[in-house]
Order: structure tokens, then sequence, then C-alpha cells
């Protein structure tokens, strides 16, 4: 079938049936111009759970589906004759009035109309057929599902798909519903497919010598190393999945996407086995980590990555290198025949391609030879080149270290003048500029705006701004342009200094002045330091009694080959700020720095994990103590969550175990698989939450984040209210088939509607969920789930049923309670 039409139909349907329903995530889209149909989730929702869950009439379940009407508003703008009857056209100025406001009506009409009816009206039957039969492998009861996963997300944690499976399947078992089609592209499609960036990946036919896509949803399957099942070709472009492994349900479905999918590409493989084995992508952190065996004990690949950036060196290359590494290359290259034409004993694998295995094997062989020595020939170019433009570039393009105090030392009169003028000619431009901007608070608000790294250390009280190799470089400029004349002025003008000083003075306190709007730190009196600064007679700063930030040897640390961190004590930062600022001005920077703190408090949030701050009291005293280090300071705490994943658990941890007094918290006396640790649990299977759920705010995208803005620790009051209690996929079956995953997994021939009655929604038993009950269900959990046999896991989660909490999912699906 054609690509276009199939894509569109795939980004339709993933949209009603995963993104609309409770995927948590938006399924990424082939078509960049394709919007979400206004087809209520909740009538679609019911639809299934009706037809095809409680009955299993999937064909009923269609029907329904093609019937759903939807409400569209139509505008209808009726335009009366203007011309003729009226004879405005004689007279310019009254039609174009008349036209606009006294003969036009408006009409707007509700109605409405069968969405599915109108979508496929145009299309041939064969396409309609198509459509219906892609629409039946996203139903739930294909014995698949499509869930979410951050395991293959790289460096920045990004949610992904993935398969998982909802019924225990045997080896030699088919998903015959999981199907792939295969759309061969055209160039002109591929090409749009590509400038689209669209996160998709293409198969390459060495038959066809085209790319191809995978439409449907067996294009959610990950790769892993040693994979449970493999894509067996049916039919012509059709592709479906062969369990090789046992599964059970809610494991991962995974192929192997063919041994040249990861060497090819600078991507690399992130699946569960290579963690296990610590190859793929691991094994590569641990070699350009260099870190010791000892170091890299415990910590995950997570954790690695963010150690890695942590030892910021701000060479240009390792920033480059490091750049890289977190993005995550948009377009991937699994060789088609490679993935799906190995298949011994499949028939119509020959049809597909033409080829026998052997004939296939062969040409297949070279063609992978050749593409892969090309991408090596190609690979090792690039690197060569890169590393020339590193060496080139090196000194220029490094992000640089400066103190507060260089970036608002802006003592240029002419770029004032210039930018005085430039206001006055145009009032409303921006003046925004780091450089020309003359408001102090302009200036620091800009210089930290504008920073690409800010480090700021309460305990030691510091504060590190790196910035762009332009602002350095201008800073740097204007800082020796200044102190070469304020030299000249010295040698010429030594008798005058007293002057110079109490004109300083008096100018700070001249708000009309001229010089004032031109430096932030010349409004401060310790500036005058730089007047009698001579370069080849640095004074230092305890000679000269002067802050070290300020005095003349900061010139040192500011020149181009120096990259040392200056700091500024921020007692001494107070002094001059406070100096600098009137009092509306401060209260703007608090204002600022408020929202900093805000900012922070969001950066450093464990949304998916937190479970005490629900219970923080927000006027403790020791904030601090309740993420699980006592001595440290948010820094630390910082710095301790991005260096291990592992720490970052344990923290969160410490976190649940210090607040556990709390009737809402749940016992952490589950081992966690992943690290030994103890950890949190899914209320519904029990199980507990994977590293990777945890493990969310210690992503690499957090911690620069986390590194962007830290002001001070205070978690907002909007987040501290939730946790989540299921792990997202029990929450997702609960909503969708209104029990808990083991609960139907054991009882799953029973239909939905008998325990209709049984299974009130999470929403409507809140209130009645009393203290007591929850802690004796907590004392529950309280069990390793290996030693919670079948019968108690059953009426454990039946009792969670029943009376679960409240959680955040609680009040975003609240809309759809009423159909449960
Ligand atoms: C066919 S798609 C699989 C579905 C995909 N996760 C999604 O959300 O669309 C293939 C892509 O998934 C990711 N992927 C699958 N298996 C992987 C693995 N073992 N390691 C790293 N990335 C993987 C890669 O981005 C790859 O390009």
């Amino acid at each position: 079938m054609d690509f276009c039409l199939l894509s569109k139909f795939d980004d339709l349907l993933s949209d009603i049936f995963l993104d609309a329903q409770f995927l948590w995530f938006d399924i990424s889209k082939l078509n960049s111009d394709h919007r979400r149909p206004r087809i209520p989730s909740d009538k679609v929702l019911k639809i299934i759970q009706d037809q095809v869950l409680a009955t299993g009439k999937t064909n009923e379940a269609v029907k329904e589906l093609l019937r759903i009407r939807i409400r569209i508003m139509i505008m209808i703008m009726i335009t009366y004759g203007w011309r003729d009857d009226y004879g405005i056209g004689q007279s310019g100025w009254i039609s174009s009035r008349w036209m606009k406001q006294g003969y036009k009506k408006r009409k707007d009409m509700l109605k409405e109309m069968d969405y599915f009816k109108h979508y496929l009206a145009a299309k041939s039957t064969k396409q309609q057929q198509e459509f219906i039969q892609h629409m039946k492998r996203y139903m739930p009861n294909a014995g698949y599902e499509i869930a979410d996963t951050r395991r293959y997300g790289g460096a920045g944690r990004r949610m992904e798909a993935c398969v998982t499976v909802t019924k225990d399947w045997k080896t030699g078992d088919e998903l015959r519903l999981c199907t792939g089609m295969i759309a061969h592209l055209d160039p002109r499609q591929e090409h749009n497919v590509k400038k689209g960036n669209r996160d998709v990946s293409f198969m390459w036919s060495a038959r066809k010598q085209r790319n191809c896509l995978f439409l449907g949803p067996a294009r959610f399957v990950n790769h892993d190393c040693d994979p449970n099942a493999k894509f067996v070709s049916r039919g012509h472009n059709s592709v479906t999945v062969k369990i090789i492994k046992d599964i059970k349900c809610g494991d991962e479905l995974t192929v192997f996407y063919g041994k040249h999918y990861f060497t090819e590409t600078t991507y690399e493989c992130r699946c569960a086995t290579c963690e296990t084995k610590r190859t793929g992508s691991i094994e590569s952190e641990d070699e350009g980590d260099g870190l010791s065996s000892s170091e890299s004990e415990g910590d995950t690949m997570l954790g690695r990555s963010s150690k890695k950036r942590k030892s910021t060196s701000y060479n240009d290359h390792d920033l480059r290198r490091k750049r890289s590494s977190w993005e995550i290359p948009k377009v991937q290259r699994i060789e088609l025949e490679e993935l799906i034409g190995t298949f011994e004993d499949n028939d119509d694998s020959a049809d597909i391609d033409g080829y026998t295995n052997g004939g296939f094997d062969q040409r297949q062989q070279s063609g992978i030879t050749e593409s892969s020595s090309a991408a090596t020939e190609q690979h090792t170019d690039d690197d060569d080149d890169d590393e020339d433009d590193d060496d080139d570039d090196d000194d220029d393009d490094r992000p640089r270290v400066m103190s507060i105090n260089y970036l608002c030392n802006e003592n240029d009169k002419k770029r004032y003048q210039q930018q005085q003028q430039q206001q006055q000619q145009d009032p409303y431009s921006s003046s925004r500029s780091p450089s020309f901007s003359h408001s102090p608070l302009d200036i620091l608000c800009n210089a930290v705006l504008g920073a690409e790294y800010l480090k700021v250390q309460p305990k030691q009280e510091e504060i590190t701004v790196v910035v762009s190799p332009e602002i350095h470089r201008d800073a740097a400029d204007r800082v020796k342009r200044t102190n070469e004349s304020h030299y000249h002025q010295h040698q010429h003008q030594h008798q005058h200094h007293q002057q110079q000083q109490q004109k300083w003075q008096f100018m700070d306190e001249d708000s009309s002045s001229d010089t004032k709007a031109d430096s932030a730190v010349g409004l401060s009196p310790q500036l005058q330091h730089h007047d009698t600064y001579h370069p080849s007679q640095p004074q230092t700063a305890k000679q000269s009694k002067i802050p070290p930030s300020l005095s003349a040897n900061t010139i040192e640390r500011i020149t181009p080959a120096s990259t040392k961190k200056t700091a500024v004590s921020k007692l001494q930062w107070k002094d001059s700020i406070d100096s600098l600022f009137d009092d509306e001005q401060l209260s703007e920077l608090d204002d600022f720095l408020d929202d900093g703190s805000d900012l922070s408090s969001m950066c450093n949030y464990d949304i998916t994990s937190d479970s005490d701050l629900s219970n923080a009291n927000p006027n403790s005293s020791n904030k601090i103590q309740k993420h699980g280090h006592s001595s440290g300071t948010p820094l630390d705490l910082r710095t301790k969550k991005a260096k291990s994943p592992i720490r970052s658990t344990n923290a969160h941890e410490t976190q649940t175990s210090a607040s556990s007094s709390s009737p809402s918290a749940i016992p952490n006396t589950n081992k966690n698989t992943t690290g030994g640790k103890p950890g949190l649990n899914c209320m519904a299977c029990g199980r507990a939450l994977k590293s990777e759920t945890i493990s969310d705010s210690t992503a690499v995208d957090v911690a620069v984040a986390n590194e962007l803005a830290t002001w001070t620790w205070s978690p907002s009051a909007a987040f501290t209210d939730w946790r989540p209690q299921r792990c997202p996929r029990c929450e997702r079956h609960v909503r969708v088939f209104t029990q808990e995953w083991p609960l139907r997994k054991m009882k799953k021939k029973t239909p939905v509607g008998g325990t209709k009655m049984d299974l009130a929604s999470p929403t409507t038993t809140t209130k009645q969920v009393s203290v007591g009950k929850k802690r004796s269900a907590l004392k529950k959990q309280q069990k390793k789930p290996s030693q919670i046999n079948n019968s108690e896991a059953v009426s454990r989660n039946a009792s969670f049923v029943q009376q679960p909490p409240p959680t955040p999912t609680s009040e975003i699906f609240s809309g759809v309670e009423s159909l449960f």
C-alpha cells in the first residue's frame, strides 16, 4: 500500500488508540501535518471496554467506532452584495468600511458528523479494509500492547515506545496482529520524512535499493541482543512477530535488529542484555570515563553519563563530544533483509524479497560489508575533521568562567553612547544585550540568563558563571581597555586620585550621570582600585585589601588562556549589589532569585518517585535532611544526585524512610532488583519500581537543568502532594481494563462486565479510604514480592483496587471516571 496513506492511517490510529488512551506520551508521528482528531477519547475507551474487553467482539467494536460522531462548528460568512446594490465602489472609503462593518453576516452552526465515515468516504474499498484491519492491530485484546519505556531513550532519557505482551506466549507462537507494514519510500517521501526530523527508523532494502519504513504496531518492537522474538515476513510487505523464547505477561517483546545496526551508527545498544553484560552503550561509557572499576561500581548507565558531565573541564572538544552523545540521532537504519529475511522455515519470506535465504544472505552480506566499510571511512573522516576543527578553535570557542563583577564591569562609553542613540531612535527596541545594557540589574540578569553554565555553592558562598566566548571576549576587552586607560590616568593624574574617588561616589548617587550608566560595578566604590592597577605590577588582594574578585589579579583570571573559576564572595557580592540597586530593583532581584529557587525545586524534584515531600514540613529547619543528606547543602544534594542514580535512589529512599511515620508513606522493605537496595513498589503488581522509573530524576536532562539553575532548595508546594503508587503500566491498565494487572492476568477469561460492580474506580473510592485500612494495606505491601504467594497477591491487589489512594492520574483522568 501507498506509504502516504498508510502513514496517515498509522498516525491517526496510534493517536486515537495510544496517545489519547493513557500512553502518557505521544507516539512520534510520521506526518508533520497530523492533528489529533476531535474524537472523544472517553467514547473510544467505552467502546473498547464494552465490546472488546467485555464480550470480545472486535468487529462490533470496529463498527461502533466507525459510527462515532463528532461535533463540529461550521461558520458561514454571508456577504451581501455591496458594489452593485449600493454603488459604493465609487467611494473607496465607504466601500471598505461597509464591507467590513455592515454587509457581512456570520452564522455559526453546530453540526454532528460521523468522523470515520467522512474520513473514509473518498477511499477505495481496499483502502477502507486496510484501515479497519489496521484499527484491529491497536485493540487491547491483541495479546500485546504498546507501552512506554525510558530504557532506549538515550542519555536524555526520552520516553519511547515499546511492545509488552499482555499474556504469556510460548516459543513458536506468532503474534499475528503485531504487524508491521513495510512501506517503500521514493526519494521524495524519504526526503520529506527526513526533513521533518521525526524520530523514525528506516530500513534499507538491499534488494529494492530503497529505504523502507515500518508502519503498524511492530514498529515499536525494540532491539535486544538476546531477543525473545523475531520478525517473520507474511505476504508482501508485511511482517509479524514470532516468539523464540517463552515470555511472560508483562515482558517486553524484543527482536534482534541485525548485527550492523548499532555498529554502523554512533548510537549504541541500551538493551537489557547489554546492560547485564556491561556492553553496548554502558561499555563505551565505561571506557569514555576512564574510571577505575571501583569508581564505576554501583553506577548505572545513567550515573555514568552524569558523572562524566560533572567533571566539566570546559574543554571544547569534550564539550562537543558530550553534546553529541546527549543528542539522539533521529534516523536509524536497519537492514531490512537482515531483519526479516533469516527465518528459515518461512515460506513467505521468499515471496517478499524474491530471494532464497542463501542467495539473499550472500548478496546482503556483500552489501553490508560495503556499506559498513563506507560508513567507517566516512566516520573516520568526520572524526578527523572534528579533531582538526577542535584544534583550530580550541582557544576561541571554549566557554569561559567569569565572575559576575567582570560581567558587570561596563565602562565603555562609546558603546553606551551608541546604545543611548539607538534607544532614542527606537525606544521599543530591545536593549538587553549583555554588553550594551547599562542597568546593573539588566547586566546581572543577562549574565545569569545568558550563562551557559551556572554553579552556585551556597556553602562555599561562591557563584560561577560560564559565559559564551563572545561575552567573555567582550568583557575582557573592556576590562583591558579600562585598565589601560586607568593606568595612563594613574601616571598623569596621580595627585587627583582622591578626587577621582569622590567623583565615582558622586556619580554613584547621580542617576542622570552618563558614567553611572556606563558601568554597573563602576558605581561601586570598590572599582576605584582598578584605577590604580598596573598590569606589570599586580597587587594581590591581600596587599591591597581588595576582595579577591575585585582585585587587580582577577584580570589574570579572565584572560582568554585562563579558565580558572573565579569566585565571588556572597557577602561581598551582596554588599556590592546592595550599593548598586535601589529598593525597587532589589525587590525585583529578590523575585528573580525566588523564581530561580522555584525552578531549582522543580528541577531537583523527582516527580515519579517522591514520597516524602508530601509529608515535608515546608517550615522545617532542615529540609536537606529530608532528602537524605543530613549534612549536605542543596548543592551537595544536587551533585550527588547527578553523580549517581543509585545514590539518588538512595536519597529518595532515605526521604521515604525519613517520612515513613506518615500514614501515606509506602514502607521500603522491598529490594530493588537492580541495585539490591530498598525501593518503592508498585501497589498493583507489587514489583519494585524499576530503576529506570526511579532514576528518571537523575536523567542527564534533569541534571543539566539542575546545573543551570540552582539557587536554593525550596520544594514547590504544587509538587508535594502526590506520587505514583502504581507503575505506569499498572496505572494504565486500571484505566483501560478496570482491573489491576495481576488480577487481570489470573482471571483473564472473566469478562470485565462481571467484575464491574466490584471494581470501583480509584477516584470514586478515594474518600472511603480510612487511614487504618491504608496502613494495613501498606503493611501487607512490606512483604517482599518473592514472599507473596499468588492468592495473597490477588487479595492484596484486589484490596488496592477497591481502595486505592489518589494518584496523579486519578486527577488527570477524572473526566472518564463515570465510565468505569
Ligand atoms: C523500530 S524503533 C523501536 C521503537 C522505538 N522505541 C520508538 O519509540 O519508536 C527503533 C528505535 O528504537 C530505539 N531502540 C530500539 N532498541 C534499542 C536498543 N537496544 N538500544 C538503543 N536504542 C534502541 C532506537 O532509537 C531505534 O532507532
